[in-house]
């Protein structure tokens, strides 16, 4: 699959390039002073505070946090999907201000639909644009080819596992050749080796693509192994605690758990976590310092 996805993918991104003058590589999102509190009656949650982060176009930024810190609320005010309380998102020098739909977005649970095959599901995405471009299904077919589904075009979702399922959300949502990608704990459903595997592959498709990937995770060595930027977010009300570059060769493979550079960020982060209190060390477990 690995020499495959490179190769198919680069193909796709070509051919998209050329059948529908689709960007190659990514957008740049800046997300400025963005808050948000939630109101119902009299209740305020206040899910996150003054976030201020750009994105590069074609980089790999991931979010790490404690559970409710607001990280999905961020996905949301960058799709365009919940509005901010204050800030703005841009994408690409728009503003957005709706939903904003030249992005993939990819959520823990795949959510396909059961009636469809695997293809139509795929291709469900570009019927709702309306796009009739040619070479649409050898495309969604050279995709679902590149992370390992040839041949399960005509199956339906409950012919497949959890992990085949996701790869399908995957495909789904680069489909339309969006510059920027959206993915919200996407292999948190997943068990072990199938999350090792699918971070592998995700990583070879980032590089035969380059799109803007914002990737939200609860595990600090994906993160690590995966991002350009590692963002760590604080509790609730969430604001931006530190960003950890990472500069570690690619492709990181199973490899870059070796590297010293992936030891230090995962254990500088583990840090700030301890001293938030968001994590701790147990008895045996590391001294708390303060990050
Ligand atoms: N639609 C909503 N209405 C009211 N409160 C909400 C809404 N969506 C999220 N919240 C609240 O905002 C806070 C942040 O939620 P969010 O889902 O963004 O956190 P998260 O960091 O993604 O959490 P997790 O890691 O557990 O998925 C939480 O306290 C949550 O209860």
């Amino acid at each position: 699959m690995t020499a495959n996805a490179q190769r198919a993918f680069s193909v796709v991104g070509r051919e998209a390039a050329e059948a529908a003058s689709a960007p190659e590589g990514g957008t740049e999102i800046a997300i400025d002073g963005a808050s948000k509190t939630f109101r119902r009656g009299r209740m305020e949650t206040h899910a996150l505070d003054g976030v201020e982060l750009t994105i590069g176009a074609g980089e790999f930024v991931a979010i790490v946090g404690p559970s409710g810190c607001g990280k999905s609320t961020l996905m949301r005010l960058v799709a365009g999907l919940l509005p901010p309380s204050s800030g703005r998102v841009v994408i690409g020098g728009e503003t957005v201000d709706g939903p904003y739909t030249n992005l993939g977005i990819v959520f823990q649970k795949p959510i396909l639909l059961e009636w469809r095959t695997i293809l139509k599901n795929v291709l469900l995405q570009t019927e709702m644009r309306h796009r009739k471009d040619p070479g649409l299904v050898d495309r969604a077919k050279g995709l679902l080819a590149a992370v390992g589904l040839e041949g399960f075009e005509n199956r339906f979702p409950h012919e497949l596992s959890g992990g085949m399922q996701q790869r399908v959300a995957i495909v789904r949502a680069l489909i339309h050749e969006p510059p920027v990608l959206l993915m919200d704990e996407p292999f948190g459903a997943l068990d072990a080796l199938t999350r090792e595997q699918m971070r592998i592959d995700l990583e070879e498709l980032w590089l035969a693509s380059r799109k803007t990937v914002l990737f939200i995770t609860h595990s600090i060595d994906e993160a690590v192994l995966l991002a350009d930027r590692v963002v760590v977010m604080s509790p609730r009300p969430g604001k931006i605690e530190r960003i950890v570059d990472l500069d570690m060769p690619r492709p990181r493979g199973l490899e870059g758990r070796k590297d010293p550079d992936f030891i230090a960020a995962v254990e500088s982060i583990t840090q700030i976590f301890l001293a938030r209190g968001v994590l701790h060390g147990g008895r045996k477990g590391p001294k708390l310092v303060s990050a």
